[in-house]
């Protein structure tokens, strides 16, 4: 029986390939921004309200004008039919029935089209992850794709100009199984495909370095606010002067985000960041947080340290390759139930006031001094 993430983590070691196992647990390097990320919220200890009359509670909140039932939404995460034969479908139906937004990620392996199809079927939401590609007409056809699909918004993954070194990736040579490839690219250009690699290498480790842009900058950023009227949340911002910067380049909200510890190693975990990040922010604009989020309880305290709402990347493909999208389903459901059990055992009513309460998160270093 599946009463925890943790459940589905141990399960899926049974269900995955050797190759898509290392791809989905892997930090960068050393691997401890991946670690510090998990480890930093057990050092934040929660100090609960009593006799407050919790018998009516909301959770609901307001993502860019789409209502939300629980702030929890799933991360973009890369290649999902190595998870499970339906992949992407299978999320956003999973999703889409627990009431969570979903960000698809530009290299998804079910087209995007597809995927707001599944998602309206089921009332469910969709944002589009983007990749800069070199080829800006490539980007520029990512870009229209997702707008004719109908999703919400774009996000745009900034914390990449080039690939965190993934250890295991190289020594299994990592690369996409044949009969599966880049679903949003036309099926006619070779970039729908990952080459073949030499011993010691990864598959995807090449493909990046071959097709997407290092020069990434702010004006990037402009550019694309030419070709799209959709709102842009910038996703992998650590520090509050980019922040800043994020708003004052047209933002409309940005994940504090260190790419789940795949990208720069030895940096501070997501949830040591937040704090300064939303002071700087100071409600100009939502502010999202991923990184080592894996219960309810997790959520809660980014939330209550004044996130707008959290994204789920590993757990959501640990529950998808054990049981498709109904895992998707029960993964959200468990920490949906969770979150809502944690605003009555802290005596809030209502994400306001989750917010307000400045003395319900204490880091354990400080608990001496209350
Ligand atoms: C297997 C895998 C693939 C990912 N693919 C993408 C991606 O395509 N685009 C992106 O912006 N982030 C991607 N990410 C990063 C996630 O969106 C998210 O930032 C991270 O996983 C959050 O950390 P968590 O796994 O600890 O919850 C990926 C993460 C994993 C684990
Ligand atoms: C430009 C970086 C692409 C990374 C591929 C997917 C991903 O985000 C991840 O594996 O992490």
């Amino acid at each position: 029986m599946y009463l925890t993430l943790d459940d589905y983590r141990k399960e899926s070691v049974n269900r995955l390939t050797k190759m898509a196992r290392d791809y989905y647990e892997a930090g960068s390097d050393t691997e401890s921004s991946l670690r510090r990320n998990e480890a930093a919220f057990r050092r934040l200890l929660v100090i609960p309200r009593c006799l407050r009359d919790v018998s009516q509670i909301d959770c609901q909140t307001d993502w860019l004008n789409t209502v939300v039932k629980i702030p929890i939404g799933v991360a973009p995460s890369a290649f999902q039919k190595m998870a499970h034969p339906q992949g992407e479908l299978a999320t956003t139906r999973g999703a889409s029935q627990a009431g969570a937004l979903m960000i698809l990620s530009s290299w998804s392996t079910t087209a995007v089209g597809e995927v707001t199809n599944e998602a309206s079927r089921y009332g469910g939401h969709v944002w589009f992850q983007l990749y800069v590609y070199r080829d800006r007409e490539v980007t520029k056809y990512l870009i229209e794709q997702a707008e004719k699909a109908g999703v919400k918004a774009l996000v745009l993954t900034v914390d990449t100009p080039v690939l965190g070194r993934r250890l295991a990736d190289q020594r299994n040579n990592f690369k996409l199984p044949e009969h599966l490839g880049f679903a949003n690219i036309p099926k006619s250009d070779k970039r729908q495909q990952m080459a073949e690699v030499e011993q010691g290498h990864s598959g995807l480790l090449d493909y990046v370095k071959h097709q997407i842009d290092p020069s990434l900058s702010w004006q990037t950023l402009k550019w694309i606010k030419t070709k799209t009227s959709l709102p842009i949340i910038v996703k992998g911002v650590m520090r509050p002067e980019d922040a800043l910067l994020a708003i004052e380049h047209g933002a409309s909200g940005i994940v504090v985000s260190n790419h789940g510890g795949r990208q720069m190693d030895s940096t501070a975990a997501t949830i040591e960041v937040l704090p300064s990040i939303i002071r700087a922010v100071n409600k100009k604009i939502p502010v999202f947080v991923d990184g080592g989020i894996r219960s309810g309880q997790d959520a809660l305290k980014a939330v209550a340290l004044g996130a707008t709402g959290v994204f789920i990347g590993r757990p959501i493909l640990w529950a998808l390759s054990v049981e498709g999208a109904s895992g998707v389903k029960r993964a959200l459901n468990i920490m949906q139930q969770e979150f809502a059990e944690g605003m009555r055992l802290v005596g809030c009513r209502s994400i306001k006031e989750l917010q307000e309460d400045k003395n319900l998160i204490v880091h354990e270093n400080n608990v001496h001094k209350l």
